[in-house]
């Protein structure tokens, strides 16, 4: 079952310039000028029940726009958005019991009253009964660890124990769709990797659905098989995060540092192995081939030359990234 569809979806916003000068103010009195610009351009994107997405794109992509369309905060200027068989502005009321939403920079809890208060109010919101609250509630306080912080007020929480109290302030109606706006933001590894057994735990046990937009690739990395790669507007990747990684394992690089000066006569060529000098005993050799072309290659190279050190840098997920966003991306 498709939990998101959208078709074409476009968010124009126009932006405003001011003329100079006395005479230029006193025209902008009467007529302004003006840009529009696509914050999200025409995008076709469906999500079924149960998947993990890492929703990505640089500063100003357009991610934010999308998930406040997506949750019915904002309207489209164009195109169609069904989300758990509604739409999330029209049908605004109904909508909100089905999807849960932390902005990792925005708070939903009170801020002078204590969690627990917090959570009461919200559970009166969202029409949760006594016996429903108890049963999934105690669970999720148990998992996030929060017991001892709810008699607090939210002002007097660390960032990472209010993160894990918002959590659970998003899920006090077990929604089957939550939207994750930048969660771990400035959060430390321990409370992180927590927060991720988390989200993990209730995509297993309920199936939730979730959208997760942040910064840190090492959280989609170990949460998203899926990725929606966001560029000025558009969509530029919608796919396997692993496919994604595949696709730049040509740019493989093997570091040979040598203990006396080598000339690139003395190094094996072929179609796949191409090398760049560092210095006069180092040389790079970038391959084009999997871990067997590698191997081959430190082997003939060891056996001519003497060697000091071997690396084999890996590309990081975020070096790949920044490619696509450098040079474009061909496939999906
Ligand atoms: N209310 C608004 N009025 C005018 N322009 C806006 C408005 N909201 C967003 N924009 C513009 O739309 C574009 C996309 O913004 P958006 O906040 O969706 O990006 P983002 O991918 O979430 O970025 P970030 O990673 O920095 O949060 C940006 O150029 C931004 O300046």
């Amino acid at each position: 079952m498709n939990v998101i569809e959208v078709q074409q979806l476009r968010k124009e916003f126009k932006s405003y310039s001011s003329r100079s000068g006395l005479s230029g103010a006193f025209r902008d009195l009467f007529t302004r000028n003006y840009k529009v610009l696509a914050a999200v351009d025409n995008i076709t994107l469906t999500v079924k029940q149960g998947e993990m997405v890492g929703y990505i794109g640089e500063n100003g992509a357009g991610k934010s726009t999308t998930i406040k369309m997506l949750t019915g905060i904002l309207t489209p200027t164009s195109g169609t958005i069904r989300v758990n068989g509604m739409d999330p502005h029209k049908q605004r009321e109904e909508f909100v019991q089905t999807i849960g939403v932390v902005f990792g920079q925005r708070s939903q809890l009170w801020w002078d009253i204590a969690v627990q208060e917090s959570f009461r109010l919200l559970k009166k919101v969202y029409r949760v009964s006594d016996e429903d609250y108890e049963n999934h509630m105690g669970h999720v306080i148990e998992t996030l660890e929060i017991g001892p912080l709810l008699d607090k007020p939210v002002r007097k929480l660390s960032l990472g124990q209010r993160m894990r109290c918002e959590l659970a302030a998003a899920l006090i109606h077990n929604p089957p769709l939550l939207f994750l706006d930048e969660p771990t933001i400035g959060l430390d590894v321990l409370v992180k990797l927590k927060i991720r057994k988390f989200l993990k735990e209730i995509n297993e046990n309920y199936k939730t659905t979730i959208i997760l937009t942040t910064h840190d690739i090492t959280d989609i990395e170990a949460l998203c098989e899926r990725v929606v790669l966001l560029d000025e507007g558009k969509i530029v990747y919608d796919g396997r995060l692993d496919k994604l990684q595949a696709s730049a394992v040509e740019g493989k690089q093997v570091e040979f540092e040598f203990l006396l000066e080598v000339s690139g006569d003395d190094l094996p060529g072929n179609a796949k192995v191409h090398w760049e000098q560092k210095d006069a005993t180092t040389w790079k050799a970038n391959v084009d081939g999997d871990e067997r072309v590698i191997s081959e290659l430190i082997s003939v190279v060891v056996q001519k030359n003497p060697i000091k050190n071997v690396r084999i840098n890996e590309i990081s997920t975020e070096e790949i990234i920044r490619k696509i966003y450098e040079e474009g991306m061909a496939t999906s």
